[in-house]
């Protein structure tokens, strides 16, 4: 078993989104162990990488990963950890179960399901307040400049961190970069625009209270020969429909290893 990531260089994360069914997750999440278990980079924990499955999925998701030097999380969380809600699943249970990660406001929790940046920070409170990192997707809605959209995920950046850390210390954050307009389309936003605002939202998201070893990742429609094209300041990827065939997660996973080798070469 190898020890948890403390300063991860990269980061790949997975969403099943409501894809699979458990069986079909829990055998996902075996073919991901494997890989992640002979992955020097996943080993050594320079990449940290991470699926979150459909919730029912959670606890056998983490059991499978964990050994293997992943982890596993929640695709949502609700803002209170116990009480009279009904149907809805809190902080505390998502890390009883042994998730570690709790993604907060995905284009489609904030369009299907009318999230917004009040719940969305109380959200990212409930996350850091039971010590799951929060994967926080921002983007923008329509392709435009790329300081179009750096100004508008930049104050949903400050929307969400501004209203958790008044409830609750913050914590290390995984900023999800997800153009909405990228999200479940043939390809990627180019890697010039991608690598364009994220540059600007790392740096915005790296100089606030407490996020100094937060990072910035990107989603949508990203699959295997993007990374290799991104500036650094775009920590990994967010991965959606092109991670779902194992062998592509590892192709990924070995262009992430080799851009690191390739980063420190030339540092
Ligand atoms: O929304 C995404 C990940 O959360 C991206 O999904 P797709 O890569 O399938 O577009």
């Amino acid at each position: 078993m190898s020890l948890p990531a403390k300063n991860p260089q990269a980061i790949i994360g997975v969403s099943l989104k409501m894809y699979f069914g458990y069986a079909r997750s829990v055998d996902y999440c075996r073919d991901v162990a494997s890989i992640a278990f002979a992955h020097p980079a996943v080993q050594s924990g320079d990449i940290e990488l991470f699926v979150l499955p459909v919730l029912p999925a959670l606890p056998e998701a983490a059991r499978i990963l964990g050994p293997a030097g992943a982890a596993a999380g929640a695709q949502d969380i609700f803002w209170e950890d116990e009480g009279a809600y009904t149907g809805e699943v809190g902080g505390r249970t998502i890390a009883e179960l042994g998730g570690r990660y709790a993604e907060v406001g995905h284009a489609e929790r904030r369009r299907i399901f009318g999230e917004d940046d009040r719940t969305i920070g109380l959200k990212t409170a409930a996350a850091y307040r039971n010590g799951l990192t929060p994967v926080l997707c921002v983007g923008e809605l329509q392709q435009g400049s790329v300081e179009e959209a750096v100004a508008q995920c930049t104050a949903e950046i400050d929307a969400a961190l501004n209203r958790a850390s008044s409830l609750a210390p913050a914590g290390r954050t995984i900023v999800a970069y997800e153009p909405q307009w990228a999200i479940g389309a043939p390809e990627p936003a180019t890697p010039e625009y991608i690598s364009a605002v994220t540059t600007g939202l790392d740096a915005h998201l790296r100089s606030l209270p407490g996020q100094d070893t937060s990072r910035v990742i990107y989603g949508g429609s990203a699959g295997p020969g993007l990374i290799t094209q991104l500036d650094p300041a775009v920590a990994g990827l967010f991965l959606g429909r092109f991670a779902h065939d194992p062998k592509a997660l590892k192709t990924i996973l070995d262009e992430t290893a080799a851009r690191l080798e390739t980063a420190e070469v030339a540092a």
